[in-house]
């Protein structure tokens, strides 16, 4: 059984096609490479595969149980779906803290042990509208990864980040894939998706068309 499945999928936005009959199975502990013009439906796809919108025919279907009947959002996913509503007069570290405990999963040393994975410093007094823009995107990335989500829906997770940086967030991408995780991202430069992807699809004609 597939760990994500999409059956037939259509889905428009008032009257402007996005996908049409769209299938695509993702497999567990593998990387997935998503890729596209602007507009062409990345984020669409990520979010149908999170439950936060619904196809208008077919199915989204996580670990055999259907999003949208019972099952609301799949668990145990960590997300970069557009930028995260961050408290702006908080430091990164107390935005975590905030976001840590709606599950109560984590304590404060595995938050700050995260941070410092994703290059942030966790002591550091500086709020988060201070920040800078890859600052911001290693704390998206933060969210994503401190309760050791199995499944990483990362759109764009490279964005403004440095050429150091870059090299860091693979390394811990490609560790996550050795530890079994499942990963799909989006990316606008071929370099990552290159480098990281074991199987890469492009949308094309509402649907996704395998490229590797
Ligand atoms: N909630 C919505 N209501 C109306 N239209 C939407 C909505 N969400 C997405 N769209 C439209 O769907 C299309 C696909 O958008 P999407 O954000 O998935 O593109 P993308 O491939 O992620 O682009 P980019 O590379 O710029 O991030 C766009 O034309 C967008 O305007």
């Amino acid at each position: 059984m597939p760990h994500i499945q999409l059956n037939q999928v259509s889905k428009s936005f008032k009257g402007v096609t996005i996908f049409e009959n769209m299938n695509f199975a993702v497999e567990k502990g593998k990387i997935y490479g998503i890729i596209g013009p602007n507009g062409s439906g990345k984020s669409v796809l990520f979010k149908l595969i999170c439950g936060f919108i619904f196809p208008d025919h077919g199915s989204v279907i996580v670990d055999g149980e259907e999003l949208g009947t019972n099952k609301r959002f799949p668990n145990n996913f960590g997300i970069i779906i557009d930028r995260p509503g961050y408290i702006a007069g908080k430091t990164g570290f107390d935005n975590l803290k905030a976001l840590a405990l709606i599950r109560n999963k984590i304590n404060d040393d595995k938050i700050k042990k995260t941070m410092k994975m994703v290059g942030l410093n966790p002591e550091s007094t500086q709020k988060v509208k201070h920040y800078s823009l890859g600052m911001k995107q290693k704390l998206a990335l933060a969210q994503a990864i401190m309760e050791d989500q199995q499944t990483l829906i990362l759109d764009e997770p490279f964005n403004a980040l440095d050429a150091e940086s870059v090299e860091n967030i693979r390394n811990l991408l490609r560790k996550f894939k050795q530890e079994g995780r499942t990963i799909l991202l989006t990316s606008h430069n071929q370099e990552d998706i290159d480098i990281l992807c074991d199987e890469v699809y492009r949308i094309n004609h509402f649907k996704l068309e395998k490229v590797k």
